[in-house]
């Protein structure tokens, strides 16, 4: 494993960003095509999907301090309309506000009843950007101008953007757009990596950012994160994530005046994991203090750092 915090002290001035994107939309609006050109190569994820209990990961792309994580939402999985239509519901517009951001796939010049029915169950909380696809294949380019005032009419947008996912036009521009509402997080994922990490990874990245944002430059060093109880217990998750440190000293430090620092650092990666897990998450952290375990070959390799 490689160690890829990456708000690590000598990253901290570029503070990167990680978060998840819902692309949504009827049946043949062209979203795998725009995913597809989105991450390019990277969409072989799909193989592999991450298992969060809401959404599934379908494609990570990084690029530019940030890493954009696309999931599936229930309900705009299937290729028949009809099924489409009966499962938009209340749980689904819950689902769509578990992201960072939606974006919605529209087709240029349609709006079907189906679109209708998306725009219903869009998301007051989180930022909807609308996409209108396929304008290359538009026969009247001013068409499009009062196409786009009339759908913008329908709902607070955070965007606008006319693209053509089959060409590439324009797709640059919606990752730029999608950027500022992703949060500031480290990486969920090796930048180059294809396939997801298993959950829990994903929660000892979460406890050790807590770590790093809660410590500033008092972070100490060689600390890192073990989860020792990783366990689904009904709807929930139950975990126990053990901090090692090298001193005494480095234990006070991070348990903070009164407990505070500690409590901290739990109670906002449970927040975290909540939402990245989507199911309740009860979450114990302690700190042990090991002794010289940086040199320990057998506890290196316990950790994953071979
Ligand atoms: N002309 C044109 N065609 C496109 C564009 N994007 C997608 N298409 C075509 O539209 C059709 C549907 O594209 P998909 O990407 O499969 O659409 P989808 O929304 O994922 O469809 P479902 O999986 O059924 O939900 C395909 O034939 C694509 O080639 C575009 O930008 N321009």
């Amino acid at each position: 494993m490689t160690d890829q915090i990456s708000n690590s002290p000598e990253t901290a001035e570029t503070p990167f960003h990680t978060g998840f994107v819902a692309i949504i939309g009827r049946p043949n609006v062209g979203k795998s095509t725009l995913m597809n050109k989105l991450i390019g190569q990277k969409v072989s994820i799909t193989s592999k999907k991450a298992q969060t209990t809401r959404h599934r990961i379908n494609g990570v792309l990084t690029q530019d301090n940030t890493q954009y994580i696309f999931v599936d939402t229930p309900g705009f999985q299937t290729k028949h309309g009809g099924a489409l239509n009966r499962v938009l519901n209340r749980n689904v517009s819950q689902a769509l506000g578990e992201v960072d951001v939606v974006v919605w796939v529209i087709e240029a010049m349609k709006f079907t009843p189906q679109d209708e029915a998306v725009l219903k169950i869009l998301p007051r909380e989180t930022p909807v950007i609308l996409v209108i696809n396929k304008v290359d294949a538009l026969e009247k380019k001013n068409d499009l101008l009062p196409f786009v005032q009339k759908v913008s009419g329908q709902f607070n947008f955070a965007q606008i953007i006319p693209v053509s996912a089959k060409n590439g036009v324009q797709t640059d521009v919606l990752l730029k757009e999608i950027k500022p509402y992703l949060p500031e997080n480290p990486a969920f994922f090796d930048e180059d990596d294809i396939t997801d990490r298993p959950t829990r990874f994903l929660a000892t990245e979460i406890v050790r950012e807590k770590i790093f944002r809660l410590s500033g430059d008092e972070v100490p060093y060689g600390c890192t994160v073990e989860i020792e109880q990783f366990q689904e217990d009904g709807k929930m998750y139950r975990i126990a994530a053990a901090i090692l440190v090298e001193r005494d000293a480095h234990k006070a430090m991070l348990i903070g005046k009164d407990g505070e620092r500690l409590k901290r650092i739990a109670s906002e990666s449970r927040v975290d994991m909540e939402r990245l897990f989507g199911c309740k998450v009860f979450l114990e952290v302690w700190i042990k203090v090991r002794q010289g375990w940086a040199d320990s070959e057998s506890s290196l390799r316990k950790l994953g750092y071979e």
